[in-house]
């Protein structure tokens, strides 16, 4: 084996479809990673290389790529996957390996179990990483009751057990909790009879174009109401895919019906868009003016993409475009963290490229060397959780006038609200989470 090159693996979600196809952009910002990371003394003369085939977001294909990897020569040190489903099943898997998983596209909650999963890291935080967000806009204006409307899907699931359990600490009364499979009607309906007010909605963009439908026919929107939306679907999710969909709205229904509600995302792109990030502020041997600022990668990434095919210009955007970040900052800690393992082991007269799946010692160095791993990456401060979770700011929007508005950024790990006092009602204050009985003395 080529003695000065080290190996990882690779598992990317690129053609099929349902689920979430992000290896599109994420394999590409991938390549700007290893690139910026073998242009860099970081690896103290070694060479990163990556060996990867796609899952379709597919978790048996996943594993047979997983196999391929594990089974054909070079070894590997580690791998890359994406999709929720995959890692699952990877990351169950790969402790038999004693392999470090690191997740650049994965949102489930149920990834943050150390016990099933004892060597998985994610760059892409949970899905529970909103909950605090929202727990602090009720807060924030006095909503303590709320009802939940969610898909049934394992991801919402497990999301809505994190805001029972946040709501309950926090003195906030959950009226009802709606369930639908694909047809939203009936647990609308269920709403409007409990008189809910302030309502979190956790599904995917297609059944959220249904329940915004939904919600303007039994007329459960508007000054009255509250509703949360997830906040990465495209900005205007409301108003494409009727037709084809069968949404029995029309567009400007759909906007009167979708004006107001507010969205939660996870922050994936450094908002200081001219802040250096790690590629920058290390002395990057040939190219100086490189200072990889979240803009700079956003320019490489889009011209990779158009020599890719995609009409950038005319908003073609691969799926993943979003997470890009994401998959360009993992390979940047597996970098940081193998540079820390390769100096303690020296000093140990090891090397890292001894690790032969067996080798337990040095999978636990490499484990508490990302562990340990922060660093300012292209989707802002990169840094892991006990549960190799990702800390993450979140964002708040709200429609304005049919547009999303930025309110406002929350930092869970200090409880710090950033608020632009933007937000706008639709009554002109801030809606009441129950009807108020007003005794006429
Ligand atoms: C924000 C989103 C779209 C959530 O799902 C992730 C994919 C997954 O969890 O399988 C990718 N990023």
């Amino acid at each position: 084996e080529d003695d000065n090159v080290l190996h990882i693996g690779g598992i990317f979600p690129i053609r099929g479809k349902g689920g979430w196809q992000g290896g599109q952009a994420c394999e590409p910002a991938v390549r700007l990673a290893l690139e910026d990371v073998n242009k860099n003394s970081i690896l103290s003369g070694y060479q990163l290389k990556l060996h990867w085939n796609d899952s379709e977001c597919d978790p048996g294909l996943g594993a047979s790529v997983m196999y391929d990897l594990l089974y054909n020569k070079p070894q590997k040190l580690m791998l890359l996957a994406g999709c929720s489903t995959v890692c699952t099943t990877v990351a169950e898997a790969a402790k038999m390996w004693n392999l470090v998983v690191l997740c650049y596209g994965a949102s489930s909650p149920a990834l943050s179990d150390r016990n099933r999963f004892p060597t998985l890291f994610r760059t892409h935080p949970s899905a529970t990483v909103h909950s605090p967000t929202r727990i602090t806009l009720m807060k924030k204006f006095e909503w303590y009751r709320i009802a939940i409307l969610q898909q049934t899907e394992e991801v919402f699931i497990s999301t809505v057990e994190d805001i029972e359990t946040r709501c309950k600490q926090n003195g906030i009364e959950i009226i009802t909790r709606q369930s639908f499979v694909s047809d939203p009607a009936d647990a609308v309906k269920n709403l409007r009879r409990q008189d809910a007010r302030i309502i979190v909605g956790l599904f995917y963009v297609v059944a959220a174009r249904k329940v915004l439908c939904e919600m303007y026919k039994q007329q459960l929107y508007g000054k009255a109401y509250v509703w949360f939306f997830i906040g990465w679907y495209k900005d205007n999710w409301f108003e494409v895919n009727l037709k084809e969909e069968g949404i029995k709205c029309t567009k400007k229904e759909m906007r009167i019906a979708a004006e107001g509600h507010i969205t939660t995302e996870a922050l994936m792109w450094n908002q200081n868009i001219n802040q250096k990030t790690i590629s920058g502020q290390l002395k990057l041997k040939k190219n100086n003016e490189n200072t990889n600022t979240s803009e700079d990668f956003r320019q490489r990434l889009e011209n990779v993409l158009r020599l890719e095919g995609y009409a950038i210009d005319r908003h073609r955007y691969p799926e993943g475009y979003q997470e890009a970040p994401l998959a360009y900052d993992a390979v940047w800690a597996v970098a940081l963290a193998f540079n820390k393992t390769m100096t303690i082991l020296e000093k140990q007269g090891k090397s890292i490229t001894s690790f032969n799946y067996n080798n337990k010692e040095i999978a636990d160095h490499i484990y508490s060397a990302i562990n340990s791993t922060q660093f300012l990456g292209i989707s802002g401060w990169v840094a892991f959780s006990s549960q190799g979770d990702r800390i993450a700011l979140t964002q708040i929007e709200q429609v304005i006038n049919g547009k999303y508005v930025k309110l406002g950024y929350y930092d869970t790990q200090d409880d710090n609200l950033t608020w632009f006092d933007k937000e706008k009602w639709i009554g002109g204050k801030v809606p009441q989470d129950r009807t108020v009985i007003r005794r006429v003395l």
